[in-house]
This record gives C-alpha cells, structure tokens and sequence, in this order.
C-alpha cells in the first residue's frame, strides 16, 4: 500500500470534524471523496498530508511519497510558467519540465509571469507541478475548480497517466471525472459525534 489510515479522527479549529476513518491506497488506484461543502474532505486530506495532525489513528506513507494540491496553488507570481515548474522541480528532485507543461498545454504561455496568467491557467500551472514533483501520492482538494472542459479532460489524463505508471490519488471533487480506476468513499457517515475539547476550553470547565 502506498497509503494507508486507520481509525482516523481529524479536527479543524479544535472541533472533531470526522472519526473513525480508515482506507487503504493501492498503486493505481484513485479514491474520490464526497461529501457536502463542510462535510470535512479538506480537513481529512490535510491530516493525510501531513500538514495538520490527526486527533486520533495512525497514517502509514512513505516519507517524501506525498504531494499535496489544496485551493491555494502554490505559484510563485514573479517567477514565468516555466521558471515556476523548474523552482518546483528542483525542490522536489522531481521531473521533466517539458512534459509538465506539454500535459496542460503551457508552452504558449511559458515565459509569462505567473502573476499575468487568468484563474484557470493558474490551476493549470499548479496542477503541471504534480507531474515534476513524481511523488506517487497525489492529494487533491478540489482540482478542477476554474477549469474549462478541455482543460478538466488534461488533468484526468494526467491523473490516469499517473495512475497507470503505479501512482495513486485521493480526490475531493464534486464533480465526476469518469475515471474507471476510483472508489468512492463518502465522508458524510463519518462526521464525528461530538466536539472535540482542546486544553483551552477544558481549562475552563
Ligand atoms: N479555519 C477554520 N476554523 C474552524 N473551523 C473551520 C475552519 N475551516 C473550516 N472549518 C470547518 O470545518 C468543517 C470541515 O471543513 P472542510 O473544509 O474540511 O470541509 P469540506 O468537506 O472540504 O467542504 P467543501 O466541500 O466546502 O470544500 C466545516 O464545518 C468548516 O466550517
């Protein structure tokens, strides 16, 4: 498994937001997370990723396997398309500048700053980062959001193409994105039962 949690409780601004989460992430496979606005599917790729910890469980991934895209991209605004993604590669010992922009149709804009790129084109370049950073473990909150049709159809052959060479994605879309490979697994049954208390509160009770 290149992914794994058990019995996961994760929490936003101290209130438990879902418990008893467990799953199970195999080389090619793609898991989507559903669930209505709040239900909790950032806070729950957040604690995958590392970048918040969990209440209670455990995470198995392998260190450095992980590549997090969430609502802010990431882009350096000053730094061209291109210049962006070799910044990204370099940081992440990762891959191939050219393929990168190649999958999300960038090579017209590559020497443009960033700062000038519209909403979508932006989305394009912060997606074109998972493919140099070659980590095996995509976690993506929300991808497709600014994306116009064609350029939704690049990020699902992208993701596809990951998937086929062994890498594996967790997914908070609301929208389908036709891929035979996913699960599903919606969040909504796991909404924690009760609020979490931090030290703070509890001080005063
Ligand atoms: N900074 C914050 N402090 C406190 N609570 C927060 C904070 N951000 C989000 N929340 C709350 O945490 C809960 C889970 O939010 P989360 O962003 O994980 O949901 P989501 O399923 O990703 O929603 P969406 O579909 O709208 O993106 C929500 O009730 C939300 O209001």
């Amino acid at each position: 498994m290149l992914l794994t949690a058990h019995n996961l409780s994760v929490t936003r601004g101290g209130i438990a937001v879902l418990e008893g989460v467990s799953l199970a992430l195999a080389p090619g496979r793609a898991l989507v997370l559903r669930g209505p606005n709040g239900a909790g599917k950032t806070t729950l790729l957040r604690t995958l990723a590392g970048l918040q910890p969990p209440l209670a469980g455990s995470i198995e991934a392998e260190e450095g396997g992980l590549v997090y895209a969430g609502h802010a991209d990431g882009i350096k605004s000053a730094l061209s398309v291109r210049e962006n993604l070799a910044f990204w590669a370099a940081i992440f010992a990762g891959g191939d500048v050219a393929s990168a922009l190649a999958a999300y149709a960038l090579e017209p804009l590559a020497e443009r700053p960033a700062a000038a790129l519209s909403a979508g084109q932006k989305r394009r370049l912060g997606l074109a980062r998972l493919i140099v950073a070659r980590r095996p473990v995509w976690l993506l909150d929300e991808p497709t959001v600014s994306l116009d049709r064609d350029a939704t159809a690049m990020f699902a052959a992208a993701l596809r193409a990951h998937l086929a060479g062994g890498g594996a994605a967790i997914v908070a879309t609301h929208i389908e994105l036709g891929l035979d490979e996913a699960e599903t697994l919606d969040v909504g049954p796991y909404k924690a039962r009760a609020a979490a208390l931090d030290d703070f509160d509890e001080a005063f009770l």
